[in-house]
């Protein structure tokens, strides 16, 4: 049985090459031999595994590992419907690797549906209990993949059981479930309350019927400002406060609403969203992405991501100070890399080594002065702006600004004022003289 608890991370696994050929059986789990089951990391003497595609797929293929020449090293036998799966046919190479689990997410072995359709002749009513019981011995533990079929012997008749769907749980735990993909189904304990459609002359008894199918109501539809569309699972959503209408909705039709996010952007949301749901680490965003990122955050009242960019952007208030020019010059003769931009004292101590122009020029000539003018030369986007917020510790005290040396050519007027938009954030100068009080009185 698969286990949720193995953490495993499945990039570590080695990627294989092996070569597809057809099943010799036509039907049941793939095949692969034990030197490749070796080579992919399947644990020697294990009699099963499960295989993907290394460049991800969404069907995991159940295979056995067999020693009787059926199949070469470096190749794997797979059925026509497994082939139809992967989208691989006999005769094509691709990498595969041994399917883990994510580590976290949730791998709860749901009941399937099937559809059955006669291959004998009798006309003796089957038990879909003993049908699936069959179906249980041959397959048990393992994954069943859509579209699978297998033959399964049942009293006297045989019976072809194609797999129509899995995740069959309940809509209220499917909205639970957010990161619940679609080839997590097995055959568990549960089979026997499994639903069936039948074709053909069967007569299936004791079988639950599939409920007529409407729209998936679990899902809220997010348009993007750049005109794609997102179906995103409710309990995904739910954490966005100004989305709770649509969240909450209830119709029988999937609810729609439009966000003034991109693309580019509502996906990385949606990964936050996700890191969120599953009790994860979100991952840490590029600082070019974190204004647009904030940005999204508010506008779709996301308060745990507005959080988490403000802490990237360094917008921690309790650190903000205000600095003398002597300070400043202490901390750079102490092997720092503090800048006075237009009196911000900002620390690019530790990513100097990062800066897209190198680590000498700024200790070389930026410095214990005012670098507006550098800063303006030398950055002909405004990409820079972006990290600025990251680096700010607060402001040169008003007392000490007139002592900062600027260089003989000062910024021009239209760039201090662009850089003066874009740090609407910065410490004002009534900040100061309210801390100097303070501080005069803790002294006090
Ligand atoms: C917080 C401080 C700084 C940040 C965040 C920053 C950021 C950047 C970025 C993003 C670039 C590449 C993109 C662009 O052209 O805008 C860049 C390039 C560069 N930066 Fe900075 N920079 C900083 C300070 C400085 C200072 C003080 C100097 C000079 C004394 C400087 C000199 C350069 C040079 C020479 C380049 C290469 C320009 C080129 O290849 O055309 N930078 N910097």
């Amino acid at each position: 049985m698969v286990s949720s608890t193995r953490e495993v991370d499945p990039q570590s696994l080695p990627a294989v090459q092996l070569h597809v050929i057809d099943h010799p059986d036509g039907q049941g789990p793939a095949l692969i031999s034990r030197s490749t089951a070796a080579q992919l990391g399947i644990a020697d003497g294990s009699s099963r595994g499960f295989l993907t595609l290394a460049s991800g797929s969404d069907c995991v293929l159940a295979t056995a590992v067999v020693q009787d020449g059926r199949v070469a090293h470096g190749q794997v036998a797979v059925t026509a419907v497994q082939q139809f799966n992967l989208h691989l046919g006999a005769g094509i190479s691709d990498d595969f690797r041994v399917f883990v689990p994510p580590a976290g997410e949730p791998f709860e072995l749901v009941d399937v549906e099937g559809e059955v359709s006669q291959l004998g002749k009798s006309e003796e009513a089957v038990d879909a209990r003993a049908l699936t019981r069959e179906l249980l011995r041959l397959h048990f533990g393992l994954v069943l993949a859509l579209n699978e079929a297998c033959v399964l012997e049942v009293g006297a008749r045989q019976l072809l059981l194609r797999i129509t769907a899995t995740n069959t749980l309940d809509a209220e735990a499917q909205e639970e479930a957010v990161a619940y993909h679609c080839y997590r189904a097995s055959a568990a304990e549960s089979l026997p309350q499994s639903m069936a459609t039948v074709r053909g002359s069967v007569v299936l008894q004791n079988a639950r019927q599939r409920p007529a199918s409407g729209p998936s109501l679990s899902s809220v539809r997010v348009l993007t400002n750049d005109g794609e569309w997102f179906p995103v699972k409710r309990a995904l959503l739910r954490p966005c406060i100004a989305l709770t209408k649509a969240v909450r909705s209830e119709g029988e039709s999937v609810p729609e609403v439009a966000v003034d996010v991109d693309t580019l952007i509502f996906d990385r949301v949606l990964i936050f969203l996700e890191a969120l749901a599953l009790g994860r680490k979100p991952p840490a965003f590029g600082l070019h992405l974190c204004s647009q990122l904030l940005a999204a955050a508010q506008h779709l009242g996301l308060r745990a991501l507005e959080e988490y960019c403000q802490e990237r952007l360094g917008e921690c208030k309790d650190r903000l100070r205000f600095f003398s020019f002597e300070e400043v010059k202490r901390l750079n003769a102490a092997g720092g890399c503090w800048l006075i931009l237009d009196g911000m004292v900002l620390d690019v101590t530790r990513w100097l080594p990062e800066h897209p122009g190198g680590s000498t020029i700024i200790p070389r000539q930026a410095l214990n002065l005012d670098c507006s003018r550098f800063f303006e030369l030398y950055h002909a986007s405004r990409e820079s702006f972006v990290y600025i917020r990251q680096f700010y510790h607060g402001e040169i005290a008003p007392e000490d600004v007139d002592l900062v040396p600027a260089p003989e050519e000062p910024a021009s007027p239209e760039f201090l004022q662009q850089l003066r938009e874009f740090t609407p954030w910065r410490l004002q100068p009534e900040v100061a003289s309210h801390l100097g009080s303070r501080q005069a009185a803790e002294k006090a």
